[in-house]
């Protein structure tokens, strides 16, 4: 295949991304979810905010939030819930990642270690990013209770992710997220606007 045709399929692989919804929210039967590629513009634009007086790559940052799902245009978009172990997730999203990262010539092998390091978790950028990935998690069930009237029915995206932000920008964010959430829930109903 010559390059533009490599080019080419990436383009419609990337695509997929952009109408893949994400699965935590069909497993909780929440309507017209979020689509992947919806979930990382977000991440990405929570780069924009990274403290420039910090010793962090923000233009690593941003790309590795691009990339951290892309594997999920193959494989989909896996929760905890899903059945398949980590490990076996990992495998099949690096082997997807390989296969993507083959469409990308001289750019594919910067693409694939940008990936790996996320996966591993070895770098503070790396470390910003998962910390990004758990808040708009919780950002995200956050809008849907509100959008739907249905506080703490997302509960458990919160219990999963509570402690495990490390950063302290982003962690402070997530309490934002928190106290604004604890406050609608105990508003009384009939309050309510
Ligand atoms: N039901 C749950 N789903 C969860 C939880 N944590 C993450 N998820 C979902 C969100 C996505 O659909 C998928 C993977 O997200 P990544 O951004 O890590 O690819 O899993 C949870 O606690 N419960
Ligand atoms: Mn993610």
């Amino acid at each position: 295949m010559t390059d533009a045709t490599k080019l080419v399929e990436f383009m419609e692989l990337v695509g997929r991304l952009k109408h893949v919804k994400r699965t935590g929210w069909i497993l909780s039967k929440i309507t017209e979810p979020e689509t992947i590629s919806g979930h990382m513009y977000r991440m990405a634009m929570l780069s924009f905010l990274v403290d420039n007086k910090e010793n962090l790559d923000k233009v690593k940052i941003m790309q590795m939030t691009l990339i951290h799902d892309l594997a999920e245009c193959i494989v989909g978009d896996i929760t905890p819930h899903c059945g398949v172990c980590p490990e076996e997730k990992h495998k099949l999203e690096d082997e997807a990642m390989q296969k993507i990262c083959e469409l990308l010539g001289d750019k594919g092998p910067q693409v694939l270690t940008m990936f790996r390091e996320y996966e591993h978790q070895q770098t503070p950028e790396a470390q910003y990013v998962k910390d990004l990935d758990r808040l708009d998690l919780i950002m995200q069930a956050f809008e849907y209770e509100k959008r739907d009237g249905t506080p703490g029915k997302l509960q458990e995206y919160f219990t999963a992710t509570n402690g495990k932000i490390n950063h302290p920008f982003v962690k402070r964010l997530a309490e934002e997220v928190n106290t604004q959430r604890d406050a609608l829930a105990n508003i009384p109903c009939n309050n309510k606007s």
